[in-house]
C-alpha cells in the first residue's frame, strides 16, 4: 500500500500529528454522538467527584482513538499514562503500570486486543475493584499477595473489538464506535490543520484532499503536508490544480485508491471473474499480506460500494466492475 493512504502512522510523522491534535471535545471535527456521548460521562463523573466509567474506544486506524484519549485526560485535569497491548507481554508488565497510577490518573492502552491473556485477567479485577493479586513464589509455596490500587480511568483502543473476550468488554462502561467521517467533516479537518501550519489553501483544494482521504483524518493531514511540501518546494499556491498534481505524484486517484486497492480490483475482476474469491488466494497473487488486504484495503473498497464481502469470498459489485473498466459479463 502507498505509504500516503496507509492509515496507520510512521515514526516520522509523529511530531506533526501531535501538533495537530484536537485538544478538547469542541475542537474534536465529527463523531458528533460520541463526543455528546463522552461529554455527560465525564461531566457526571466530574459533578460526583468520582473517576468516570472505563472507554473502549473501537474503530479502524487514524480515525481519532488517541486523541480522544488525551482529551479525556485533558478534560478530567488528571495526568495519562500511555502504553499498548503488545508492550503488556507478562502480567507482571500491567501490575508495574498499574501500581505506578496516580489517583484519578487516565490509564490508556492501545491495541488492547494485543495484550498477554495472563494480564488480561489481571486487568479484570484492576477495572472493578481497583485492586490486584500479585503472585509471589511458585509450585506448592506460592501466595496470592493484594495490592489496593488508586483509582483511574482505563481507556482501551482497538481496531478489532470483536478480538475482546466478553469478561473484558463487559468491564467496560462506556463503548465508542469511530465511524469513519464524510467528506465535510474531513475538510474541517483539513482547514484547521492547514491554519495551524499556516498553509494557504483554496476550498476547492480543500474539498479535493477531503475526498480523496478515505473517511480518515491521518490521511487528509498527510495528504495536506504533501500539498504544502509541493506548493512549497515548486513556489505554487494552494489551489486546486496544486491539489491535482501533487496527489498524482503520489499515485492517488480521485476517488481516493492507491495502486493497491486497484491491483486488489482488478485481480478480482480480472483474473477470478469478479469472484467469489477468498482472503488469502487473494492476498497471494497480489503478492501482499492477507492483514493489509483484509485491514486497510477491504473496508476501504467495500465502502465505497466497489467490493462485498460474502460468505464465499470477496466479490466485485457492478461498481466496482464499472471502475476497472472492464465489460460486465451478461450474466452479472
Ligand atoms: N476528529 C478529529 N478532528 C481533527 N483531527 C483529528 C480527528 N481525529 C483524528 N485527527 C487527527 O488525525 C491524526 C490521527 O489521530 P489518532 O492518532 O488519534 O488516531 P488513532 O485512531 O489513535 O490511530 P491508531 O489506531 O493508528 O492509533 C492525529 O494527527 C489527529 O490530530
Amino acid at each position: 500500500m502507498t505509504d500516503e493512504l496507509s492509515p496507520r502512522v510512521s515514526p516520522n510523522e509523529l511530531g506533526f500529528e501531535g501538533a495537530l491534535r484536537p485538544a478538547s471535545l469542541e475542537e474534536f471535527v465529527g463523531q458528533t454522538k460520541v463526543r455528546g456521548q463522552l461529554r455527560l460521562l465525564l461531566d457526571a463523573a466530574t459533578m460526583q467527584q468520582r473517576t468516570p466509567d472505563h472507554i473502549l474506544l473501537a474503530g479502524p486506524p487514524g480515525l481519532g482513538k488517541t486523541t480522544l484519549s488525551m482529551i479525556v485526560a485533558t478534560e478530567l485535569g488528571k495526568p495519562l499514562h500511555q502504553t499498548s497491548g503488545p508492550a503488556i507481554q507478562h502480567a507482571g508488565d500491567l501490575a508495574a503500570v498499574l501500581s505506578a497510577l496516580t489517583p484519578g490518573e487516565v490509564l490508556f492502552i492501545d491495541e488492547i486486543h494485543r495484550m498477554a491473556r495472563s494480564a488480561e485477567e489481571m486487568l479484570y479485577l484492576a477495572m472493578e475493584d481497583f485492586r490486584i493479586d500479585i503472585m509471589v513464589g511458585k509450585g506448592a509455596g506460592a501466595t496470592s499477595i493484594p495490592l489496593e490500587l488508586a483509582p483511574f480511568t482505563l481507556v482501551g483502543a482497538t481496531t478489532r473489538s470483536g478480538l475482546l473476550p466478553n469478561p473484558l468488554r463487559d468491564r467496560f462502561g462506556f463503548t465508542a464506535h469511530l465511524e469513519f467521517y464524510d467528506d465535510g467533516e474531513l475538510a474541517q479537518v483539513v482547514s484547521r490543520a492547514a491554519a495551524l501550519i499556516d498553509f494557504g489553501i483554496a476550498a476547492a483544494g480543500v474539498s479535493e484532499i477531503a475526498s480523496r482521504s478515505r473517511g480518515t483524518p491521518r490521511i487528509a493531514n498527510r495528504l495536506l503536508r504533501r500539498v504544502r511540501d509541493y506548493s512549497l518546494v515548486h513556489g505554487v499556491p494552494g489551489d486546486e490544480d496544486t491539489v491535482h498534481r501533487a496527489l498524482s505524484l503520489y499515485d492517488v486517484d480521485a476517488h481516493g485508491l492507491d495502486r493497491l486497492d486497484r491491483e486488489v480490483l482488478r485481480a478480482v475482476v480480472e483474473r477470478f471473474g469478479g469472484g467469489p474469491v477468498g482472503l488469502s488466494t487473494l492476498a497471494v497473487s497480489v503478492g501482499e499480506e492477507a492483514e493489509t488486504i483484509e485491514a486497510v484495503v477491504e473496508p476501504f473498497l467495500v465502502r465505497t460500494g466497489l467490493l462485498s464481502r460474502t460468505p464465499r469470498g470477496r466479490v466485485a459489485t457492478r461498481r466496482g466492475w464499472e471502475y476497472t473498466g472492464i465489460p460486465l459479463p451478461d450474466a452479472l
